[in-house]
């Protein structure tokens, strides 16, 4: 059996479905501190707990036979965590000290771990491999850097074996429209631009205007969180056969600004926005765009969805779902 901590999150939720439908075992660990219950599919065994709870994990390892774990479970918001960069570290760097401690002691020994591009900091590349510096510029970024650094350290003295996968800006929604992203109170771009064209928002607040960018607009590289988990499918094919430990990028290798976001927004709902410029968000680097040919070529991965699918998708699943999960 797999176990998705975090599962019941945006990005756990879809790895759930999909691994379910492989006809994979899942027990879900989360506490819902953001995840939602109605997301997890009824077929996967749902623990509601905390990572750091360890006679929880004890329990678990002793009545499941887990054989690998996907962790997903963090706080991962760059501006909180600039303003609460405890609730980071504890959260992030000590629960998966006691994930991995407990991942020890029962012999589980394959992990794909959720990480970030956030770890690189603001990189200077025009596009960024696994192999550029990492020199993370806010609290959330150091704590996912901390945790691959632990995790090396791990597998280097307990045999654990490891793919981590550093994820871009993920967007989009199951394109059957059975999951979403539902997170209160909101702070990624894509979904309040949606909510703003859906009349939830008054405006779109775009967090600075003068970068160093073609348009002053920060660059992201989005990628679907269906391609995401297919990212994921394969790695953990990869480290059940080959037993190695890996770093993989995944983004769409393409940039976008803001301003290029709001205007494809438009274009897939056919509705105008009203934008507002403030100032800029603390800890936000100019530009991040992935080099994802590493996991291309090694593990044939190639995302299917492009920017305006996302949109679609995450159109499609707002429009249907105005409350999120509590319709
Ligand atoms: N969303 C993105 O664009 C993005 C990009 C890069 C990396 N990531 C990483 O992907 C992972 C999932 O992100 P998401 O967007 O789905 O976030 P999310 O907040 O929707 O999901 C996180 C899940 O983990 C659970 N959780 C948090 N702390 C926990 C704990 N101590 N014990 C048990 N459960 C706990 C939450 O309840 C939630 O269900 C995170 O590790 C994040 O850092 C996300
Ligand atoms: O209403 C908004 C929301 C965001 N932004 C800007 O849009 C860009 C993207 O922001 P957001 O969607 O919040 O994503 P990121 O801050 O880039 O962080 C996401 O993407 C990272 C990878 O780049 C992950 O590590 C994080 O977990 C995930 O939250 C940033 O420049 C923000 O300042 C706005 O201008 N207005």
């Amino acid at each position: 059996m797999i176990l998705v901590v975090g599962g019941a999150g945006y990005i756990g939720s879809h790895a759930v479905k999909d691994l379910l439908e492989l006809n994979q075992g899942v027990v879900v660990l989360d506490n819902l501190s953001t995840g939602h219950r109605e997301a997890i599919d009824r077929k996967a065994v749902f623990i509601k707990g905390n990572i750091k709870d360890r006679k929880l994990l004890k329990n678990i390892f002793e009545n499941y036979k887990i054989k690998s774990v996907m962790h997903f479970a963090a706080n991962c918001y760059v501006g909180e965590s600039i303003i609460s960069p405890l609730k980071y570290y504890e959260n992030n760097v000590t629960g998966t000290i006691s994930l991995l401690a407990m991942m020890k002691k029962y012999q589980v020994n394959n992990l794909v771990f959720s990480s970030t591009c956030a770890v690189y900091g603001n990189p200077k590349v025009k596009k960024i491999k696994e192999s550029t510096p990492t020199f993370p510029i806010n609290p959330y970024g150091r704590s996912k850097l901390m945790i691959e650094q632990i995790i090396r350290d791990f597998s280097r003295a307990y045999g654990l074996k490891y793919v981590i996968l550093r994820y871009f800006n993920v967007a989009g929604a199951d394109p059957l429209g059975r999951l979403g992203e539902d997170h209160q109170p909101e702070t990624h771009l894509i979904p309040n631009i949606l909510f703003h064209l859906l009349n939830r928002l008054e405006n779109v607040i775009v967090y600075g205007n003068d970068y160093n960018t073609p348009d002053g607009t920060c660059i992201r590289d989005y990628i679907h969180v269906t391609d995401l988990i297919h990212g994921h499918i394969l790695a953990l094919e990869y480290l059940l056969k080959e037993k190695k430990n890996k770093v993989y990028n995944l983004g769409n290798d393409e940039g976008y600004s803001i301003k290029e976001v709001i205007t494809t927004c438009e274009k897939v709902t056919g509705k105008k926005a009203t934008v507002f410029y403030n100032e800029k968000r603390k800890g936000d680097p100019a530009r991040l765009i992935s080099s994802s040919e590493r996991i291309s070529r090694e593990l044939k991965w190639q995302p299917k969805y492009t920017l305006e699918d996302m949109i679609e998708t995450a159109w499609k699943w707002y429009s249907n779902f105005p409350n999120g999960y509590k319709n």
